[in-house]
């Protein structure tokens, strides 16, 4: 038997629950068959933290993250809270928890399943051979500038900063070359350094540590031309590194891939192996508590836990077979089915999913 890890889970708003729901029976499920253990302690988080408690992210549920072995989030917001006062926005809640945690890399990747071509709206051929995985900045950048309002000449005036040291840079840049040469050794800077400051010291930094991977082809991409690049010619990508926007846009277009945002997973890691593991969809309230949500980004978050936080390598690829496995076998939830009408629900495709994992 392997020790017991502690497991905090902030399931969150809308369709967290039910896609985190899934996650866990997928766990318990491994839990059988590699003699894995897991401790689950739940805490609240996001909205209906904020209508219990007050606040998106109470103190016990912090210190339930900190004293764990990983996190597994499922997702937070929705229309009764997204405009609240300040201390009840992102800036507390998600991005609160992130920061709190030390979680500075965020790894998004993007795998196109063969069977799922069809649930892209690219062509097949443009797909083929996509593997990419999208390494995201995640406590610096504009969404943790100061923000603020003041009376300008024509009225009331926003202000967001975007601010980066080069420490934050160098350490996120360098998980990118070392991801890059575990995989085809490519590597894409992602910047907009015609324009940003920002952006011109994430490319000098950049350029000054390449020597150091001389074994890693880097080439630096306009954010702009990314995104169209990505849909032009997603194959040729293979890790993409970037600033915290970015990332958060480019990833969410890299989920049209693979067929939906349904099925992109994510691990949020800082310098050592714990991490908090979240699809990197939202709360999705459109289509909350119908049962209708897919809940593979969460299940495959998971398989990304077993690796990076545990090194559960096993399980990690049983987890992942038995997603391509009932994908193969023609299985679909509404987001990812071409004929909607034989679209299952999230239960049964966490069902099948647990069915199919085998050792
Ligand atoms: N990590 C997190 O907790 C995140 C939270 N949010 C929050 O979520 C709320 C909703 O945001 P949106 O912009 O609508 O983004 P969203 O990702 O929740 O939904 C975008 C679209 O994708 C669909 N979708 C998302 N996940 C799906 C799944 N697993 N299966 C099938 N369809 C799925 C939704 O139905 C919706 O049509 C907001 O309050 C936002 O702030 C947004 C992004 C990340
Ligand atoms: C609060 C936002 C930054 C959440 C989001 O869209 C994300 O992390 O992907
Ligand atoms: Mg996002």
């Amino acid at each position: 038997m392997a020790e017991i890890k502690k497991i905090a889970v902030v399931a969150g708003d809308g369709i967290g629950p039910e896609v985190v729901a899934e996650a866990i029976k997928v766990m318990r499920k491994t839990e059988e068959l590699f003699g894995l253990q897991f401790e689950f302690e739940h805490g609240l988080f996001g909205g209906i933290a904020i209508d219990e408690r007050g606040t998106p992210l109470p103190q016990d549920t912090l210190d339930m993250c900190k004293g764990s072995d990983a996190v597994l989030l499922g997702a937070v917001g929705g229309p009764k809270w997204d405009n609240n006062p300040k201390e009840l926005r992102p800036e507390t809640g998600l991005l609160g928890i992130r920061k709190a945690l030390g979680l500075f890399s965020n790894i998004r990747p993007a795998v196109v399943f063969d069977c799922l071509k069809d649930a892209s709206t690219l062509k097949p051929e443009v797909l083929e051979g996509t593997d990419l995985i999208v390494i995201r900045e995640l406590t610096g950048g504009i969404y943790f500038g100061e923000k603020f309002r003041r009376e300008g000449a024509h009225g009331q005036e926003a202000i967001d900063t975007c601010v980066y040291n080069v420490a934050e840079i160098e350490r996120i840049v360098r998980q990118g070359f070392e991801v890059a040469q575990k995989r085809s050794k490519r590597l894409a800077s992602v910047d907009k350094a015609n324009v940003l400051e920002t952006s011109r010291l994430w490319r000098e930094t950049v350029n000054r540590i390449a020597p150091e991977y001389p074994d890693v082809e880097l080439e630096h991409v306009l954010v702009d031309n990314c995104a169209m690049q990505l849909l032009r010619r997603p194959s040729s990508f293979d890790v993409i590194v970037t600033e915290n926007m970015f990332g958060d846009i480019l990833s969410d277009e890299a989920a049209m891939l693979t067929g939906s945002i349904g099925m992109l997973s994510s691990a949020s890691l800082g310098e050592g192996s714990f991490g908090l593991y979240e699809p990197v969809h939202g709360s999705a309230p459109d289509i909350a508590g119908q049962g209708i949500a897919n809940p593979i980004a969460t299940i495959l978050s998971v398989a990304l836990m077993y690796r990076l936080t545990f090194g559960y390598e096993e399980a990690a690829t049983a987890i992942e077979t038995a997603v391509k496995n009932v994908l193969d076998a023609g299985h679909r939830t509404g987001d990812i089915a071409v004929d909607k009408s034989k679209a299952i629900g999230t239960t049964a495709m966490g069902d099948l999913i647990v069915a199919a994992i085998k050792r």
